[in-house]
């Protein structure tokens, strides 16, 4: 195990390629594409038709040919999405057409109807008329042609991406099967939501779970262990999983166990500590197969550790191809200090496109992480910045 003693703790960028590294892609399946939203495509989606089919009216009025504008013409039948005109248009002919429907054979252009005066089946224009040859028509093509890439490998699977699939004919999609994540929390302090009394309640299981909700993972729940050796090392011993995730007990007190017991157990561990605030204690490791991350147990230490590291590794396993929470940029509200050896990342609220961080960053804060909407990422050694610079963020609300 690298075990950075300080200075030189892992930083957070080798810490992530490294938990990366720990585990093993998961095989791909097929699933229709309601199951699919929010997984990554393990191949290409590969339009299976043309859209649109045939060259459509755009708007409601009457498909003509530009040239015998501006008529009158004679209305010589319908075309509605659904139902074509079966004919084809002679010169002084048009046809009523429908946002959708086929262009009749013969026609170019659609008159919108605003700008048409009709009467019995006579139609001229009665407005400015179409700018050019072609206007309010979609041709044939304009979105896509078959054989199109539609969502390429490890693109996620959004709402319009899985619109677009259907669009493309495409009825079943390759993702990975679930991932399968055991989740430990670990605590003698801990009971279960909803206990009553003044007893802690367990949330970093609940806030792992919500973290990797749309992810397509699949939850193996280990329950709240006690600080126990013999207990953590049987239940990490018997874990069938792809990941496992524990809470707690990461760092250094009497009754921080989890890294003895993951040894125990047969856990390989890769490190153990990071230049990350919060979340300094973070371990990683491996078994046969199983990536097994621990987490410090302070929820707000939970939270970024899972963000920066456990679901980029669920996603990366999932066959995402940018598994890493996208960072953005927003302009400092007000002055920060200079930063020390870790990487910061600190609870923040955007107003106005401003980030302002909370005053009190306290590790164990989570209303303060639930007010938060960004966390303003400071790097290690970061000079003082003042309010007006602009600093990297990461939108978490
Ligand atoms: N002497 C030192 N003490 C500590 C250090 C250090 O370097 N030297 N590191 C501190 C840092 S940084 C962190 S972060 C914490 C994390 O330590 P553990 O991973 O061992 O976490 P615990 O001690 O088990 O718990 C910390 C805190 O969080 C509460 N907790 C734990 N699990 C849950 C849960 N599932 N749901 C809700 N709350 C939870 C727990 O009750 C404690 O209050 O260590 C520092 N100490
Ligand atoms: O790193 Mo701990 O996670 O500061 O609170």
């Amino acid at each position: 195990m690298a075990s950075p003693s300080r200075p030189g703790l892992l930083p957070v960028a080798e810490a992530q390629a490294r938990v990366l590294a720990l585990g093993t892609p998961v095989p791909p399946v097929e699933v229709s594409l309601p199951e699919a939203l929010g997984r990554w495509a393990a191949a290409p989606v590969v339009a299976r038709r043309t859209q649109p089919a045939r060259d459509v009216s755009a708007m409601d009025g009457y498909a003509l040919r530009y040239a015998d504008l501006p008529g009158p013409l004679r209305v010589v039948g319908e075309s509605a999405a659904g139902a074509p005109h079966a004919g084809a248009l002679s010169p002084g002919e048009a046809v009523r057409i429908f946002t959708g429907a086929i262009m009749p054979a013969g026609s170019d252009t659609v008159l919108v109807q605003e700008e048409a005066r009709r009467e019995g089946d006579e139609v001229e224009l009665d407005g400015e008329g179409p700018a050019y040859q072609g206007r309010n028509v979609r041709a044939r093509g304009l979105d896509f042609a078959a054989g199109d890439v539609l969502v390429a490998r490890g693109e996620r699977f959004t709402p319009a991406r899985l619109a677009v699939a259907a669009t493309g004919g495409v009825g079943r999609v390759a993702v990975a099967r679930p991932v399968r994540v055991a989740l430990a929390a670990t605590g003698n302090e801990l009971v279960e939501p909803g206990t009553p009394g003044e007893a802690l309640p367990e949330s970093n299981r609940l806030l792992l779970r919500a973290l990797l909700a749309e992810s397509g993972a699949e939850i193996v729940d280990l329950g709240i262990l006690p600080d126990r050796l013999d207990t953590l090392t049987q239940s990490f011993a018997a874990v069938d999983a792809d990941v496992l995730v524990t809470t707690g007990g990461a760092s250094v007190g009497d009754h921080d166990l989890v890294r003895p017991a993951l040894e125990a157990a047969g856990v390989t561990l890769d490190f153990w500590r990071i230049a990350l605030r919060p979340g300094k204690p973070m371990l990683a490791g491996q078994r046969d197969g199983l990536a097994v991350v621990g987490l410090p147990g302070n929820p707000v230490s939970a939270f970024v550790t899972a963000l920066l590291f456990v679901r980029p590794l669920v996603a990366h396993l999932a066959g995402a191809a940018e598994p890493f929470p996208a960072a953005t940029s927003a302009t400092l509200g007000e002055d920060l200090p200079a930063n020390a050896e870790r990487s910061d990342y600190l609870r923040a609220e955007l107003r106005d496109g401003r980030a302002y961080a909370s005053t009190i960053q306290d590790s164990s804060m989570l209303r303060t992480l639930a007010r938060s909407t960004c966390l303003i990422v400071r790097p290690p050694h970061a000079p003082m910045a003042r309010a007006g610079d602009s600093a990297e963020i990461l939108v978490i609300a």
